[in-house]
């Protein structure tokens, strides 16, 4: 499920949406009061006491930053500002004004438990001066919890670039509205957790299709007292000359929901476990099966030139049977044709590299935009393929561009093992088949696959198998019941 406040907004956006809050009444100071106090709440709780330095910057972040350390004051706690430039906007200054605490002249004689990094916002033009980054960086070392207030100060808030060195933070504080900086790489590593402070705007009304939302829990029903095992989906899984592979997205499969799901093996022999149906019939006469109702290919599937005629039959298949294409079936994508525009429904489910390698066969024209440049390659593919794209990594790109963007929050580093991404497309895959739109059963299985990270991690975060892992997604798919 994605819900409209999670929507992730532009620089330009969230000052639309700011200024309509203004044209409809509203004032930039009272903007700023309920921003700044929001964030006091999370500073508040966070220090529990402790004392806090807040460093505040020119512009309206700055201000924030006076407001913040005002209430604080107020209530109690040992507060100091660090102000390296006076305000420049007339809302900081009255928030200055209304500061009525200390400030410290030589923040190196800052020495609090809590910093509240209030130097830059969303208006930072470029990087930061050596001085300045100095100056963060020692601040930063010697406070024991550091919170960024809307972003870090140093991040590109459109497209996640550092323009500058910046530490790394326990908490950012975002106002308003994510900004793709809280959700995309490099910047989203040095986040530390997020929270949303919502300041009243409606960033639904700034939407548009390549707006994403931040990926949420989806909601399944049980089947219904009906339900037989047709009914609730048919996966086939075609495997290749690495069956262990299509194994693997068959298990995850099998607990995304789908109520029948078999391996196709065009022929081969293959010893799979009792559970698994394996259909070795000749391919074409294996999806010929009415039933099926979702596919993958890819998986363990091999690049020599028996796996491109099973791509290619796959690729051109009459029957619209959802697919999902991965791993192998990516990299053959050029020596095989891809086919011309059709009704058929296809979700291709890229890493970096094979994201790259797409790009090299379809040779798009160069977009170059105010987004990160995964985004628009992303953007890219789906328009080349008129597939849903899941472009993977720590920021996973989900987009169809007539469905919806969608960014994952990031799952566990243990993903980044062997057999993860098959585990991915037999979920997905899983999705399709119960009927799902290529977008909604994409998000769907890039949550289930995140929770069942974390679930096969343990509350420990341990390493685990890819094989585990499949094996954690029933558990994933009944938090969503
Ligand atoms: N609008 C609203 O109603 C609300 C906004 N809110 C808050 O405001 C923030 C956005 O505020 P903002 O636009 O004033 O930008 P902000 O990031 O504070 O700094 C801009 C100043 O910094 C300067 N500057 C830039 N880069 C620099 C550099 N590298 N080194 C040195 N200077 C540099 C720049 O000057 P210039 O680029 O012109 O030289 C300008 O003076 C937003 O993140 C949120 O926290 C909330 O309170 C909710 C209501
Ligand atoms: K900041």
């Amino acid at each position: 499920m994605l819900r409209a406040s999670d929507h992730i907004l532009t620089v330009r956006q969230m000052q639309a949406a700011e200024q309509a809050l203004i044209d409809a009444g509203g004032t930039n100071e009272q903007l700023m009061q309920i921003a700044g106090k929001g964030a006091a709440e999370w500073v508040w709780r966070i220090a529990a006491g402790r004392s806090v330095t807040v460093l505040c910057g020119p512009g309206n972040n700055g201000g924030d930053g006076y407001v913040i350390a005002e209430v604080l004051r107020q209530r109690g706690l040992v507060v100091s500002v660090v102000a390296p430039a006076d305000p420049v906007s007339a809302a900081a200054q009255n928030a200055r004004a209304s500061y009525h605490g200390h400030i410290q002249d030589n923040y190196r004689k800052a020495q609090a438990d809590i910093l509240v990094d209030c130097l830059f916002g969303t208006g930072l033009s470029r990087g930061l001066s050596n001085e300045l980054v100095e100056m963060l960086e020692e601040l930063a070392s010697w406070h024991d919890f550091v919170i960024a207030v809307d972003l870090p100060s140093g991040v590109d808030s459109d497209n996640g670039a550092l323009l500058s060195g910046i530490p790394h933070y326990d908490l950012t504080i975002a106002l308003g509205a994510w900004k793709w900086a809280h959700w995309i790489m490099p910047a989203a590593q040095y986040m530390g957790s997020r929270q949303l402070v919502p300041i009243g705007i409606d960033a639904s009304n700034e939407a548009d299709f390549t707006t994403p939302r931040l990926l949420s829990k989806p909601r399944f029903d049980a089947p219904n007292a009906a339900a037989h095992k047709y009914s609730r989906g048919l996966v086939a899984i075609v495997a290749g000359d690495m069956p262990g592979a299509a194994q693997l997205a068959a298990k995850a499969a099998m607990r995304g929901g789908a109520g029948y799901v078999k391996i196709l093996t065009g022929g081969r022999q293959l010893d799979a476990p009792s559970e698994l149906v394996v259909d070795s019939r000749p391919l074409s006469e294996a999806l010929s099966d009415e039933r099926i109702s979702a596919l993958v290919a890819g998986p363990g599937l091999g690049t020599g030139a028996r796996s491109q005629q099973v791509l290619e039959i796959v690729l051109n298949w009459p029957r619209d049977i959802p697919t999902v294409l991965d791993a192998d079936a990516l990299n053959l994508i050029g020596k095989v044709d891809w086919p011309p525009p059709s009704e058929r429904t296809f979700v291709l489910t890229p890493h970096s590299g094979e994201l790259a390698q797409l790009r090299s066969a379809f040779e798009p024209p160069d977009t170059k935009g105010p987004l990160a440049s995964k985004v628009h390659h992303t953007i890219e593919l789906d328009w080349m393929t008129d597939a849903t794209i899941v472009a993977k990594g720590p920021d996973t790109i989900i987009f169809n561009r007539d469905l919806g963007m969608a960014i994952a929050p990031p799952a566990s580093s243990w993903l980044s093992v062997a057999g993860t991404g098959d585990v991915l497309a037999g979920i997905i895959a899983s999705r399709l088949a119960t009927g799902a739109d290529p977008f909604v059963a994409a998000c769907d299985g890039v949550w289930l696959h995140g929770r069942a990270a974390r679930l096969a991690g343990g509350i420990t975060g341990k390493p685990f198998t890819a094989s585990e892992l499949a094996g954690r997604v029933a558990q994933a798919y009944a938090a969503c019941l």
